[in-house]
């Protein structure tokens, strides 16, 4: 025993009903496919299709290298599996491995912006496995293959490898490897070993710990020191039961006959089996400073908690993200195809793989970027024995490992197109990443450090208890739920939520203790505009927005948000009858537009409907402001018809008049206008205005009246693909927010840690 702290969980749980949910809102499953051409005229469909496409297919059946110019090829991975060997939980089949593909799909995306799709193969015949899949070349830039048990994974891969000139990289061996190695180095280096000297348990023989075993000896690991453990115990030399020519490869000469004997005095352990297959006594008997990847998924060998009631001096790192240290191979598949794509590699090396897990390891001996230090709930982490690996959040990693990975395939003649501008190339690769899911994971984490009581003022429909239920299990705080008792337990029930267990409150507005306190409230406030106190009493006992907005004015609750059944300004009224604005600011509404890599803000996209030259500067201020607390330096563009006097016209003027102000008042922001949009966001036709005082593309937009901004944030969503959040309310005096109307979940539980977070100042 010790008295080491409790192992904290850097994520809280959720329950097995949202897991469902989450992959069957909506549209099921959690992927769909977008066309990147317009498909809106008989023009665009002649050319997409028949004629059009005769052309393309002509150019590619003359020279096949034109393919990755005229397709999707290039940047596009299969991932394949027959569901052998599902994480951790066995043989369970193609169908039932598709939740796990999709997700290794949209990793890829979401990390490298790699497109991927996913393939179930319904076989377990190796052979017809491999014709299923030799054909399928031409498709894909890559094939990524996952969760195929061993040992017909082996022959599959070895198989597609000289079938195939594209790369077959099966990840749940070389992935695995890959990360595992990199934690390793790390922990070696913080206990002091040698690769050469550091004695090894690996239990599990199949597809991971194979492949870990080889890629640990090619960095200099002693065949001696390595032992192999399966179901049968001690893979030793002369061992005939459960053998197969892979872990006769690796077979030791040892006496040592069981995991209990094989890990006792060991440096290291490696587990790559199942859940639950090492005990606390086994984690005792290692050597000083152990270092133990529990790497089972979902559930590890041995959880953390069991590990520090034994040892307080071990390296403790699972496959898992809800705690320290996650060995897990999402942290190299996206960014290792990444850099075998862009310099078009024919195969995953050895080299290229070294090269990853080198470049994973020193990462994670730098100082970590805000994105990470919020991934870390409590202290930024610091390279030591809580933090040897890099999070997969962390956005230095696309062009880090892309980056090592193609300079491999460069140096080790694989690649087909090999990288001339190394600096252009590393501005490309960080371009791909999705800046609002950092930015929003960001504020999450925030939250979740200094959690917050909010008030859910629509309590009773399900997309909300819902949503109060994923705010509670995410850690983010307490859910207050407006509503009548029975209605709202009645639908908890039906939903599966366990308000009492998850402390969720249920304030009733008729029933309230404090209702009369906030009527009071609200009746000195609207006494002189015509209110009797049996108005204000009504508005409190029957209106949820009134009693959930006098709940945070009168601090009985930190935050509100509600939206779901209410048209926006209706909602936004009632809550401004309960709050002022913010001394000194200005409410407006401020909407996120992320497209294409970019995070634009565009404001006032909720209140003034005509603004005059000072609203206007007081909106761009504002702005100014909400991009600073999301992490941006504002660039503020004051949008028009017109740019710097042509065409021109009243409204432009007024722009103008608003820059004049914004002038005297010298703002510590960059702004400037009247501009039309296309000058703000493009820089090449900024560059038309030498003049113009923004030092780049705008991010934030500040449009001339409510119609262009509406109309244009609205149009961006429905027909140029962009993800709109907001318009979040800025400027109250409390935090409110306003979801749109019929929101669904998980849109009313970002915009509740928005609203914790404060996003309005
Ligand atoms: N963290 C990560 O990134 C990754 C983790 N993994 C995890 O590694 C594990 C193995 O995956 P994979 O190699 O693809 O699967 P395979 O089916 O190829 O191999 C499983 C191996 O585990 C052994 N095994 C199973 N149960 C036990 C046990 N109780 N004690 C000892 N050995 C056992 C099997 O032994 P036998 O040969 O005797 O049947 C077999 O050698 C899974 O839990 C998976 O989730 C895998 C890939 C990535
Ligand atoms: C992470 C992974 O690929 C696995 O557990 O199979
Ligand atoms: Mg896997």
């Amino acid at each position: 025993m010790n008295d080491r702290p409790p192992i904290k969980r850097t994520r809280p749980t959720f329950t097995d009903q949202e897991a469902l949910l989450f992959h069957s809102d909506g549209r099921p499953g959690k992927l769909e496919i977008v066309p990147t051409v317009p498909m809106a005229t008989q023009r665009d469909l002649s050319l997409a299709y028949s004629p059009g496409v005769a052309v393309p297919v002509l150019a590619i059946a003359e020279d096949p290298s034109r393919a990755y110019d005229y397709t999707a090829r290039a940047n596009l991975v299969a991932v394949i599996s027959n569901g052998t060997a599902i994480l951790g939980l066995g043989n369970l089949g193609a169908l039932a491995s598709k939740p796990v593909m999709e997700g290794k799909s949209i990793l890829f995306k979401r990390f490298a912006d790699v497109d991927s799709i996913d393939l179930e193969v319904d076989t377990e015949d190796a052979d017809k496995f491999i014709e299923a899949v030799r054909y399928l070349g031409p498709s894909f830039g890559g094939i990524n293959l996952e969760d195929i048990k061993a040992p017909e994974c082996f022959i599959i891969e070895q198989r597609l490898r000289e079938l195939m000139d594209i790369p077959v990289f099966h990840d749940d061996q070389h992935g695995t490897a890959i990360i595992a190695a990199a934690g390793l180095i790390n922990a070696l280096d913080l206990t002091g070993r040698d690769v050469k000297t550091t004695k090894l348990v690996i239990n599990g023989a199949g597809a991971a710990a194979i492949a870990c075993i080889e890629l640990l000896k090619a960095m200099g690991f002693k065949p001696d020191n390595v032992i192999l453990c399966d179901t049968k115990g001690v893979i030793y030399q002369g061992r005939t039961e459960g053998m197969n020519q892979w872990k006769s490869a690796h077979a030791a000469v040892t006496d040592r006959r069981t995991l209990a004997q094989a890990m006792e005095g060991a440096d290291a352990f490696f587990g790559l089996s199942q859940k639950g297959s090492v005990t606390p006594e086994m984690v005792a008997s290692m050597a000083e400073n152990p270092i133990i990847f529990a790497m089972a998924n979902p559930d590890p060998e041995i959880t953390p908690e069991e590990v520090a009631a034994v040892r307080d001096d071990a390296i403790m790192a699972t496959g898992r993200s809800d705690y320290p240290n996650q060995v897990n191979n999402v942290l190299g598949f996206p960014f290792i195809f990444r850099g075998a794509l862009d310099v078009r590699a024919t195969t995953i090396n050895m080299e290229m793989k070294i090269a990853a897990a080198e470049a994973l390891a020193y990462l994670a001996r730098e100082d970590v970027p805000d994105e990470v230090a919020a991934a870390y709930q409590g202290a930024r982490p610091r390279y030591g024995k809580e933090y040897i690996i890099p999070v997969p959040f962390d956005p230095r990693l696309i062009h880090v490992v892309p980056m090592a990975v193609a300079k491999a395939a460069m140096d080790t003649g694989v690649a087909g197109k090999p990288i001339v501008d190394t600096a252009a190339y590393k501005a490309q690769l960080s371009a791909r990443r999705d800046p609002v899911a950092g930015t929003l994971n960001r504020i999450i984490e925030r939250v979740r450090r200094y959690p917050k009581r909010v008030v859910f003022a629509e309590g009773e429909e399900e997309q909300v208890i819902r949503a109060a239920a994923s705010f509670v299990n995410q850690g983010l705080g307490k859910a207050i739920l407006v509503g009548r008792e029975e209605r709202i337990s009645e639908a908890a029930t039906f939903l599966g939520v366990d308000l009492e267990a998850k402390g969720i409150e249920i304030q009733n507005a008729r029933l309230s203790h404090r209702n009369s306190a906030y009527a009071q409230y609200l009746y000195e406030r609207l006494q002189r505009q015509g209110y009797l106190f049996r108005d204000c009493q009504r508005l409190i006992n029957q209106d949820r927005n009134h009693f959930a907005a006098a709940m945070v004015a009168l601090g009985d609750a930190d935050a509100m948000v509600t939206g779901v059944t209410r048209n926006y300004s209706i909602a936004l009224e009632e809550v401004r009858r309960v709050i002022d604005e913010k001394p000194g600011h200005r409410v407006i509404g401020v909407s996120v537009v992320v497209a294409r890599g970019r995070t634009v803000l565009v404001a006032d996209t909720a209140i003034h409907e005509m603004p005059t030259a000072r609203e206007l500067s007081e909106i761009a201020i504002e702005a100014a402001g909400v991009a600073r607390r999301l992490g941006y330096e504002p660039r503020v563009a004051m949008l028009a018809f017109s740019s710097f006097g042509h065409p021109p016209g009243e409204r432009s003027a007024k722009v103008r008049e608003a820059v004049a102000i914004l002038d005297n008042q010298r703002v510590d922001f960059e702004y400037d206008g009247e501009m039309a949009a296309d000058v703000a966001l493009n820089r090449d036709l900024m560059a038309q205005y030498p003049f113009c005082r923004l030092t780049g593309p705008a991010n934030v937009l500040v449009m001339p009246a409510f119609h262009s901004a509406s109309i244009s944030t609205k149009m961006l969503q429905e027909l140029g693909g962009s993800t709109v959040i907001g318009p979040l309310i800025v400027g109250l005096d409390k935090p409110v927010q306003i979801v749109p109307l019929g929101a669904k979940d998980s849109d009313i539980v970002n915009m509740a840690a928005l609203a914790a977070f404060n996003i309005g100042g």
